[in-house]
């Protein structure tokens, strides 16, 4: 099928000229990046189309042609990329798998019993105490597993392993288990709402339960005043805790914008994540992260968050419930519709409700993204909100695939930005 197809388009070396370069940039003249989606601007005259299979002689690139490697998708295009037969979850369903908060009682493994008996063999009368320890129970640990994308899968109630009893002929119990819960990236761990763990990092661990100690046989009371001591104690029950587990999204970059503004349909462009589109507000009820890949197997994560409307920390709409999925992403975009009167109205209500959401929280290093150009009353608007905003500001459309190159060119910018700050301050930059 043609739309299965792989699409590589080759950018020419003249790219700046149509890129307009005001963030800027140092336009490396080297490969810079490959965006492994199927879509390509049929409309840009200098963008020439190459498939593995069967080039188009008109199309085929000149030979002076820089091998510098992009493309992107576009949202009809993906709609029709998905597998024939397989239905897509609706978003009610998706939202169901989606579980951001857990209330989870753990408990540890219980300790197995110290055992009280005496050696016994023929024609030894006084063989001594050997009463085994009894084994400890065993821990219940939350690990992160990068595989793991929701609380969907974390149940209410675990029960660690406990240790065996201890036995005769100084047998020790076998200590229980440790009992790993799988928990994803980003998840906060609170107990009596203090915060006691954020387990933000691949292969992070937390102790949520300790197991029981283990009995000690009658063994061990062995001592020089008691040659016959009978005493054995009982295992240690495990800890028991309740724990709210939280998770905030972690991803390089976070898209925030208002309803219908076109966050999921620009998504569906520019990664391979499937959000649901549709042109009622509110469609996205969880947030998706999509992938977008550049040259050298280099990957930024991208964020959709449900729509968020003035009023959101006031629990309007949908509420800043949402918001704590933005306090991790790295970087923002912000998506406006470039066709609603005003739309740098849009910008100042998202800021103000970030900032009331966190103080700090809009500052973030942020690009702003004017979608829908390809109506006529967008083009209007550009200019007006260039000048209110007094930055630069990208103005694409993700319906068409217009200019969706200058925001893959930007986010890279935004990342390596964050790469460099992180690796200046001794930290590894977040790697999805
Ligand atoms: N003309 C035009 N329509 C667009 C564009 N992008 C999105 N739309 C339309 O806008 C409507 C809303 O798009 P969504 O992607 O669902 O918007 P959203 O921001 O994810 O909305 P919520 O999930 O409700 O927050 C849909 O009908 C889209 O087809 C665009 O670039 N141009
Ligand atoms: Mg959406």
């Amino acid at each position: 099928m043609a739309a299965a197809c792989e699409f590589r388009v080759k950018l020419f070396r003249n790219l700046p000229k149509y890129l307009p370069n005001t963030y800027g940039w140092a336009m490396s003249p080297a490969r810079l990046f490959s965006a492994r989606l199927r879509t390509v601007f049929e409309d840009v005259g200098h963008w020439a189309l190459s498939t593995w299979a069967g080039l188009k002689p008109s199309r085929r690139l000149p030979q002076q042609a820089s091998p510098r490697l992009l493309s992107v998708g576009r949202a009809d295009h993906a709609k029709r990329q998905e597998l024939p037969g397989k239905k897509p979850l609706s978003e009610k369903k998706l939202k169901r798998y989606f579980v951001d908060c857990r209330r989870v009682l753990v408990c540890g493994g219980n300790g197995g019993a110290g055992a009280s008996c005496f050696h016994s063999e023929p024609r030894k009368e006084f063989g001594g105490p050997d009463g085994g320890d009894g084994g400890n129970g065993g821990h219940v640990i939350l690990r992160v597993d990068q595989q793991v994308k929701s609380l969907s899968s974390v149940l209410s109630r675990y029960q660690g392993f406990s240790g065996e009893d201890g036995g005769s002929k100084n047998c020790f119990g076998r200590s229980g288990a440790v009992l790993y819960v799988q928990v994803p990236v980003g998840t906060l761990v609170k107990e009596g709402g203090r915060v006691v763990a954020d387990l933000s990092r691949v292969g992070d661990e937390y102790i949520a339960a300790l197991g029981g100690a283990g009995g000690k046989g009658n063994r061990f009371f062995l001592a020089n005043d008691n040659r016959a001591p009978v005493t054995c104690t009982p295992g240690q029950p495990g800890q028991q805790r309740v724990l709210h587990l939280e998770l905030k999204t972690v991803a390089h970059a976070g898209m925030v914008g208002f309803p219908n503004a076109g966050k999921s349909s620009l998504l569906r462009a520019i990664s391979n994540a499937r959000p649901a589109v549709a042109s009622y507000p509110f469609t996205t009820l969880k947030p998706h992260v999509g992938i977008v890949h550049y040259e050298g197997h280099q990957q930024i994560a991208v964020a959709d968050i449900p729509g968020i409307i003035r009023g959101a920390h006031q629990n309007r709409g949908l509420g800043s419930a949402f918001l704590r999925h933005i306090e991790r992403c790295r970087f923002l975009l912000f998506v406006v519709d470039l066709s609603q009167p005003e739309p740098w109205t849009q910008v100042d209500d998202l800021k103000y409700e970030l900032e009331m959401y966190e103080e700090g929280l809009s500052e973030r290093p942020h690009a702003i993204i004017a979608n829908k150009i390809d109506l006529p009353e967008a083009r209007a608007n550009l200019s007006q909100l260039r000048d209110h905003l007094g930055r630069e500001v990208i103005a694409l459309s993700a319906l068409t695939g217009e200019n969706l190159e200058q925001l893959l060119l930007h986010l890279k910018v935004l990342h390596d930005a964050y790469v460099e700050a992180e690796l200046g301050k001794g930290r590894q930059p977040l790697r999805w």
